[in-house]
């Protein structure tokens, strides 16, 4: 049996493989609401095989959308959407997983196909940024966010917290917070984005707080027997790089210390001029790094496309679980196309029964 379809177990909870589809924002909600277009994008991932899928990003408040088009979670009108969705998911034998986040100082902004960049100030169609400090990302996204107030603290954190009883109540079994990508949280833990002079800021253990209190107070809400993860930017490719990720390692050690099960290892993004080194699982060795020196399991993104290659990153010990992002928008049955090239048996096996009966009924053809 290839070890990227060996089953996973993280506390209650079983993945039929170690396939994951992150969270892929589409853009395509009104006021945070779920429509038709989430139902087919999820029913589609589910059914294609993985044993994971993770909504996108879900607003825990209104200004906390990166777009006007992102999905909430911020009021209970938007449960039932998101628990079609999870029944969607769990029907097709995958595990519904679902992402908190804050947009922070990245908020107010056009789509990715409309622009990507910040809304202009004098737009009804926007909103004013927050984060912890007055300090804009630049590039595309040049507004100066208004630094939050203590609070402004206390209320994003119980917006998570409202969020993640939501999420529970919607049926999602798997929580990510959204620590990465330059969104909120992630801003408050980056020198670049955080220069408060409270305990917010400053010092690794100012810059911490934020992350470590809206995780422990998630952990008190979210059932002790299923998995609370995190998303994580460890690097940014500043040339700050060994400092960067020895703080990383020590804060997802004191994330583990409150809660946290797993963590997706990912880019920080808190500058628009980082130079990554883009390429085939790029972050392997480094999420590796972190499994091995937080002892927490782990998973990574970016450019893991090859089943050959994600079934190596899970052999050799590297990811526990392997997310695979863009090739699941390329083709949702991504496992099926990975369960043949791995020479799993029954590859079509992966797909529901009204696809697969006549998968494996004829002869075999190459071309299936
Ligand atoms: C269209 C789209 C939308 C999103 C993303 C990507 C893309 C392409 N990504 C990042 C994604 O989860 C993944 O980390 C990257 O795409 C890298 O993995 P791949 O190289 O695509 O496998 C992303 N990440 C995240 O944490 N939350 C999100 O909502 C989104 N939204
Ligand atoms: C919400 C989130 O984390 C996403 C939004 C879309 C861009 N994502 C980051 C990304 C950069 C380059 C290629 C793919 C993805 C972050």
């Amino acid at each position: 049996m290839p070890a990227l379809f060996e089953p996973f177990t993280l506390k209650d909870v079983t993945l039929r493989n170690r396939i994951a589809v992150p969270p892929m924002c589409q853009y395509q909600a009104e006021d945070g609401f779920v429509n038709q277009w989430h139902q087919a994008n999820y029913a589609g991932f589910a059914r294609g095989g993985a044993g994971l899928v993770i909504v996108e990003a879900t607003a825990v408040s209104p200004e906390g959308r990166i777009t006007p088009n992102c999905v909430g979670l911020w009021k209970d009108e938007h449960i039932e959407g998101l628990s079609d969705i999870a029944q969607r998911i769990k029907d097709q034998g995958a595990v519904a997983g679902i992402q908190l986040a804050h947009a922070g100082r990245k908020a107010s902004a056009h789509r990715p196909w409309d622009g990507d960049d910040h809304i202009a100030e004098n737009d009804p169609a926007g909103w004013q940024p927050i984060g912890p400090s007055a300090v804009p990302f630049g590039a595309h996204l040049p507004r100066t966010p208004t630094a939050m107030a203590l609070a402004d603290i206390e209320r994003v954190k119980q917006d998570f917290v409202a969020a993640a009883q939501r999420a529970r109540k919607a049926g999602y079994e798997w929580l990510e917070l959204h620590f990465a990508h330059g969104y909120l949280a992630q801003s408050f833990f980056s020198r670049h984005a955080n220069q408060r002079s409270d305990q917010y800021g400053g010092d690794f253990e100012g810059r911490s707080r934020f992350l470590l209190e809206t995780l422990a107070a998630v952990r008190e809400v979210w059932p002790d027997n299923l998995p609370l993860t995190v998303r994580f930017g460890v690097i940014e490719y500043d040339g700050d790089d060994e400092q960067t990720l020895s703080e990383s390692i020590e804060l997802i050690k004191r994330f583990k210390q409150q809660g946290a099960d797993f963590v997706s290892v990912s880019v920080g993004f808190n500058i628009p001029d980082a130079s990554i080194p883009w390429g085939p699982a790029f972050l392997a060795p480094i999420a590796e790094r972190v499994k091995k020196e937080a002892q927490i399991p782990v998973a990574t993104a970016w450019g893991v496309d090859t089943p050959e290659l994600a079934n190596q990153t899970v052999e050799n010990g590297q990811l526990d679980v392997v997310m695979v992002g863009r090739m699941h928008l390329t083709n949702p049955h991504w496992a099926y196309y990975a369960a043949q090239k791995l020479g799993k048996e029954e590859p079509s096996s992966v797909l529901p029964a009204s696809y697969a009966h006549w998968l494996q009924r004829y002869a075999p053809s190459d071309a299936r």
